[in-house]
């Protein structure tokens, strides 16, 4: 730790002499995602570490701790570094979800998304995860993970930048979504570790892929090798699922804090709710607003898994509003009947099962 706080005191110097607006201050504690928008420089640290090393005094810059697992220096002129790089953060779109079964819609989120990430001008969307909850979710109708993740694959075959992953799907018990974000913004920080250690061995650099920075013209390869941000994990979801945070003992305040805190939200809105105003109504949300990105979907599409299993149930086609493929995986599978819509019916959400305080 302390290693590693003498090496920002140790590049300081060096970066200062390409202006003041990379001074360094690396703040212990967790700052809002807001400030770490344009999170830029080196990483410095791997696990929890919380490094306070104050190295610069000049108010127009710092640099912040953009997740527990990561210390990032970074610029806070960021019109100037925007103009100057033309660097843009680095962003995963998580969505988690049912997926009983995918529709089209759910491939929309992430389009939109990342459609209105890039207009800020500010982030660069790199991949975007569907993520199916466990069984262990216990929700009414919910058919088998498996299943669910076949189809939420066939769907994203469609895609070159959406992925499908099964890491909390098939695991027996419900994960909290909080953690769900953590994992896969270890698993980017690990990853860019490894493409680090990677280069170093083979003393090679790809292409583009990772170009050395000119700020970091005399900094020691080792550090340099490093020199590129990990990439923000932020949870993709619709105005249905931003209003569920209201929902007594659905989410405990604190993974709300910190989902809004330290990774962030992208919101599509959605018929029948008003994101808008629930954010407003919500101290710890309008506390967070610069964090959550509210995306208007102007095209409406009120297409849900819930109307499309009934209508499955019902013979009527839902052709069009499910990629062909997975259509075709529901037919041959015969998945979704009357039978099928009374799984865990009776059962209560594993969420609420977890929250509700039992009577002493
Ligand atoms: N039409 C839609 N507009 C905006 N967001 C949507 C839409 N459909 C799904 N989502 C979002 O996709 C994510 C995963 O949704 P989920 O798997 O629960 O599907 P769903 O269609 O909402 O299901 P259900 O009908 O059971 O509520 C959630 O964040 C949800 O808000
Ligand atoms: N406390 C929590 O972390 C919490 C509570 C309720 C739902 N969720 C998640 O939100 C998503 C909701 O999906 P559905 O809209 O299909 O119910 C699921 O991924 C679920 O795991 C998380």
């Amino acid at each position: 730790m302390l290693g590693l706080s003498r090496i920002a005191r140790d590049l300081c110097p060096r970066l200062r002499k390409y202006g003041p607006w990379y001074d360094i201050n690396v703040y212990s504690g967790l700052p809002s995602r807001q400030e770490c928008q344009h999170t830029r420089g080196l990483l410095l640290s791997g696990n929890n570490n919380h490094i306070s090393s104050e190295a610069g005094r000049d108010t127009g810059a710092r640099g912040c701790i953009s997740n527990p697992d990561a210390v990032v220096l970074n610029s806070w002129d960021s019109s100037y570094t925007m103009e100057k790089s033309k660097e843009r953060t680095e962003v995963v779109l998580l969505a988690t979800g049912s997926f009983n079964p995918v529709t089209v819609m759910h491939l929309r989120l992430f389009e939109l998304a990342r459609d209105y990430l890039h207009s800020t001008g500010n982030y660069k969307v790199v991949k975007g995860i569907i993520s199916p909850v466990s069984d262990g979710y216990k929700k009414k109708g919910l058919v088998e993970g498996q299943h669910r993740l076949s189809m939420a694959q066939l769907a994203a075959q469609t895609s070159d930048w959406i992925k499908v992953d099964a890491w909390e799907c098939l695991k027996k018990d419900w994960t909290e979504t909080v953690a769900v974000l953590r994992h896969h913004q270890q698993h980017q920080l690990l990853g860019k570790n490894d493409e680090g250690n990677m280069e170093k061995k083979s003393g090679s650099r790809k292409g583009n892929k990772r170009k050395r920075d000119s700020n970091c013209q005399d900094i020691p390869d080792s550090i340099c090798a490093e020199s590129k941000a990990v990439p923000q994990v932020k949870l993709l979801c619709g105005a249905d699922m931003l209003e569920s945070l209201g929902t007594p003992n659905l989410w405990k305040p604190e993974h709300i804090v910190e989902i809004v805190s330290s990774f962030g939200l992208v919101c599509i809105t959605r018929m029948g709710s008003d994101a808008r105003k629930f954010i407003y109504e919500s101290d710890i949300l309008w506390k967070y607003r610069n964090n959550i990105h509210l995306v208007e979907e102007w095209i409406t599409n009120d297409i849900s898994s819930t109307k499309v299993r009934r209508a499955l149930r019902r013979g009527m086609s839902v052709r069009y509003l499910l990629p062909d493929p997975v259509l075709d995986y529901i037919k041959n599978h015969d998945l979704y009947s009357e039978e099928s819509e009374e799984k865990n019916s009776g059962l209560i959400l594993e969420p609420l099962m977890r929250n509700t305080k039992k009577p002493q």
